[in-house]
């Protein structure tokens, strides 16, 4: 005890305090806008907790890494693999005995998920989410696709591109688009790890610091010795796990949840896989329409009633489980609830109205579609997730001649080649888990997306990944097993016919059975190594599919507890 305070300015009362200790987890760079927010959080949080008598102290920091700015670059084969690293960093963090509630400071793709997957092995302990809070709107998104996709054709400089991406990535914040950050923020108010209607209100305003520190005045009510102790491991159950499927398939979210749900449900000791989320998607309205499924971005969805009026009206249809723990004090319900600025300067709140715009926020009267955001796709060539949220009706059925490439930067020389003027499904292979990490796949968008207003039918099929913020090309994503693995796309050659419907959920190759049987596979041509990447060959040598969560930590992690069980030692005081 005296070794892990002797560094404290404050070491007596973290000795004598009868309150509790939170442990900070931070992932404060600034290197991330939406990250930098979190300089000063922690010496905030400290006299926050010190004004109800508490103690906080900084377990630990992990990494935290930027989809947007390793698009198409090397650093993006390691995005998916830090979830583990953050995972395991909040753990050594956590593991020295020293707290009695956790507060987790990170937003991002992988942030949210790996803290959750760290965290949930303390889960005697309660934990809190603490989000640092959008930008304000810059650049449309609408705008800044346009201007991207001119620069594709050559038609603007680096310098007006430059320009714009400035205007839209403007300040401290979280990005403005609902992709994955933002769907991280859904989710953890679904699960009720977050508190309530905390997601959206924007950065470095009134009411974002007075819902930290109402955060941490909360943490402190429910701590590992108080009457009211809620641990991580009651409030992420079963129930909340089905919540946070039926928030992502009612806000069109991330198909990058389609991973994180499954392995943070497995930190949790709960199994779901993509069947689950088609039975939700059967059964859930698509309600929102915010970018890219929809021009609207997270701030203007939040002007209109955000996410307390999308659990206001799935509560109401009875289409969430009421009977969950949260950290807030009364359990979902709470959720359902408009956050303002009192007089007094804390935080006051008020029922959740109905949406004020149906051009972007709906009620279960009227949704946008009768079912979910997100769609499995299946067939002959495997199993794969289609965000039908943001493609339009015309396009929800593609059948077209395929192009297999190997590295997205081979499909952008051919468009630009003109290659890819006629109808096509581009298929883009060795992008899976074991094959190089399966990076995000977003910068192909542009291109494919010029040549969709050219007036082509296209559409994507990878066992990679797209970026939260891909919207508009249909597309197969996340598609298994991969074909580093021998699965069923390593069979497909340039000129087959492939059907991608996301009504029926179609992922078929139109051919002769018998000729496809006999097909067999290419090998994917192997992604260079260096830039650190060679540092994660042991993670691409064991790594799951994404359906089982991608996480080849927990995949090692399932199997050693099988072997010898996750007793606490006998002996062991906690
Ligand atoms: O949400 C995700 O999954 C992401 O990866 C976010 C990234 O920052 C985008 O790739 C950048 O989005 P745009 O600048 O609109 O192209």
């Amino acid at each position: 005890m005296a070794h892990a305070v002797a560094a404290m300015p404050d070491k007596d009362s973290l000795i004598h305090s009868k309150g509790m200790n939170i442990g900070i987890i931070t992932t404060f760079n600034d290197m991330l806008s939406a990250h930098q927010p979190y300089e000063h959080y922690p010496e905030q949080m400290k006299l926050f907790a010190r004004e109800v008598g508490a103690t906080a102290q900084v377990a630990g920091g992990a990494p935290a890494m930027c989809d947007g700015v390793t698009q198409g670059q090397e650093g993006m084969d390691m995005s998916l693999f830090s979830r583990d690293v953050i995972a395991q960093s909040t753990a050594i963090g956590l593991s020295h005995g020293m707290f009695e509630g956790m507060a987790l400071l990170g937003i991002c793709d992988k942030i949210v998920p790996g803290l959750l997957m760290g965290a949930l092995r303390f889960g005697h302990l309660p934990g809190m989410l603490i989000p640092s809070g959008p930008m304000t709107s810059g650049l449309p998104n609408k705008e800044k696709v346009r201007i991207r996709q001119l620069y594709v054709q050559g038609k603007i400089g680096k310098e007006e591109l430059m320009q714009a991406e400035s205007e839209s990535y403007h300040s401290d914040g979280t990005c403005t688009f609902y992709g994955t950050a933002n769907t991280n923020q859904m989710m953890a108010e679904f699960l009720g790890l977050q508190m309530p209607d905390s997601s959206f209100i924007t950065v470095d305003t009134p009411l974002r610091q007075a819902m930290t520190r109402a955060g941490v005045h909360r943490l402190t009510e429910i701590g590992f010795k108080s009457k009211d102790c809620r641990p991580m491991a009651e409030v992420v159950n079963e129930k909340a796990i089905v919540n946070a499927i039926v928030g992502l398939m009612a806000t069109g979210g991330s198909t990058n949840h389609t991973i994180h749900i499954p392995a943070v449900a497995r930190a949790a000791g709960i199994i779901v896989n993509w069947e689950d989320f088609e039975r939700l998607s059967d059964a859930v309205p698509t309600m929102a329409k915010i970018y890219p499924s929809g021009p609207s971005d997270v701030n203007k969805f939040n002007d209109v009633g955000g996410l307390p009026t999308v659990i206001r009206e799935l509560m109401q249809a009875d289409m969430l489980h009421r009977d969950v723990m949260t950290v807030a004090k009364n359990g979902l319900a709470d959720y359902a609830q408009r956050a303002t600025l009192g007089a007094d300067k804390k935080v006051a709140y008020v029922p959740a109205a109905p949406s004020t715009d149906p051009e972007i926020l709906r009620g279960m009267a009227d949704p946008f579609h009768p079912g979910g955001g997100i769609k499995l796709v299946k067939g002959n060539l495997g199993r794969g997730v289609y965000k039908s949220s943001a493609v339009s009706e015309d396009r929800m059925t593609i059948e077209a001649p395929v192009r297999v490439f190997d590295t997205q930067h081979a499909v952008k020389r051919a468009q630009q080649a003109g290659e890819l003027d006629k109808d096509v499904i581009v298929v883009v292979i060795g992008q899976g888990p074991r094959a190089n990490g399966m990076p995000e796949l977003h910068g192909l968008i542009p291109s494919l997306g010029v040549q969709m207003d050219r007036g082509f039918k296209v559409a994507l099929v990878t066992d990679g990944r797209l970026s939260g913020a891909s919207g508009k090309v249909p597309a197969a994503v996340h598609v298994g097993p991969e074909a580093q693995m021998g699965g069923p796309l390593a069979c497909l050659r340039d000129g087959d016919i492939v059907r991608l419907c996301a009504k029926t959920g179609q992922l078929e190759v139109l051919m002769d059975a018998k000729e496809w049987e006999a097909r067999t596979p290419t090998k994917p041509h192997r992604a260079p190594l260096g830039t650190g990447r060679e540092l994660f060959a042991i993670t691409r040598e064991v790594s799951p599919p994404a359906e089982e969560g991608g996480s080849a930590m927990q995949y090692m992690m399932d199997r050693e507890i099988a072997e010898v069980g996750d007793d606490i030692d006998e002996g062991t005081e906690v």
